[in-house]
């Protein structure tokens, strides 16, 4: 039976109706939510994202502003540029676009971030209380994968979700999300021996390593929900899933394109972070 396609760009602006409202009640408040994106460099990929994010931002009321660097900014003018952002009243969320330049240290200016304003959630302090299950900053993609998986109305407790790709960003903390739904999670990962034996086990199969048609349909279970997280550009300029979508569509039960999948989900969560972020300087 074919795949019911899951549209996260439907899903996505249906989300920001909501997050709208949330941005007007804080106008009312007399908060303007504040989102500086940090790109160094100029990857054309990143200044890809960068431009997405601030159009979506502007949109739904939140102010975001835009700093580039040159691609030979030092790890300490980086630094000095986030501690500044940390100290400015009017920005609730500070993202800084990875990858950075080599003479950069990820980790460093990653640490740098208030976690009070990480609203990639990549700080160490954020992935610890994810890990504990507290309140934090989750990160984007999975917070939206969650959401699209959610959206498909199948119970989550009790499932085992696959997940192959063990980045910090994506693949780590995607897992632990699942983990405190209470899930059964499999990692799969570049030395995992025979991989299809462990994707062919998932009812939920999440794919992000970033290689187009890196799973094919005979490693996915009949009636799985699969999520593709790949994001790659080919020199068409096409951007490619890392899953071979026309064979899967046939065997899965949900299954998300790219695009229209989980990328503008990952956006969609940025925004409702920085609400969160904004939403903190009441409290407080
Ligand atoms: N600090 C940091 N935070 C990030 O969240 C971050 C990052 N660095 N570096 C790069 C990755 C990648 N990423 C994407 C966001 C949206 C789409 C997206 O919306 N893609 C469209 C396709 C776009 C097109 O058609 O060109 C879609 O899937 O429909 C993709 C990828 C965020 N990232």
């Amino acid at each position: 039976m074919a795949a019911e396609i899951i549209y996260g760009n439907k899903i996505a602006e249906k989300i920001r109706e909501h997050i709208k409202m949330d941005v007007k009640r804080l106008h009312n408040q007399g908060i303007t939510p504040g989102l500086a994106v940090i790109i160094v460099g100029d990857n054309p990929a990143s200044k890809t994202y960068v431009r997405m994010k601030q159009r979506a931002s502007e949109k739904v009321g939140i102010l975001s502003r835009v700093i580039e660097m040159s691609k030979e900014t030092t790890q300490e003018q980086l630094v000095q540029k986030v501690v500044e952002l940390n100290e400015d009243p009017t920005i609730h969320g500070i993202l800084v676009q990875l990858p950075l330049p080599k003479q950069i240290d990820e980790k460093v200016i990653i640490e740098t971030i208030s976690p009070d304003k990480d609203v990639d959630g990549f700080h160490p302090s954020n992935i610890g209380r994810l890990l504990t299950n507290q309140e934090c900053f989750v990160p984007c993609t999975p917070l939206g994968i969650l959401q699209l998986v959610k959206e498909t109305g199948i119970t989550i407790a009790g499932k085992h979700v696959v997940v192959v790709g063990r980045s910090n960003i994506v693949g780590k903390p995607v897992g632990q999300l699942f983990l405190n739904e209470n899930a059964t999670v499999t990692y799969c990962h570049s030395a995992t021996k025979d991989l299809y034996q462990h994707t062919k086990q998932a009812d939920i199969l999440i794919v992000a390593v970033g290689k187009p048609n890196f799973i094919e349909g005979d490693g996915v279970k009949d009636g799985a929900v699969v999520i593709d997280v790949g994001n790659t550009y080919l020199e068409n300029g096409k951007v490619f899933g890392d899953v071979h979508f026309n064979q899967i569509k046939e065997i899965a039960s949900y299954i998300t394109p790219v695009p229209k999948g989980v990328g503008p989900m990952t956006i969609t969560m940025l925004l409702q972070n920085t609400i969160k972020g904004a939403e903190k300087t009441i409290r407080s």
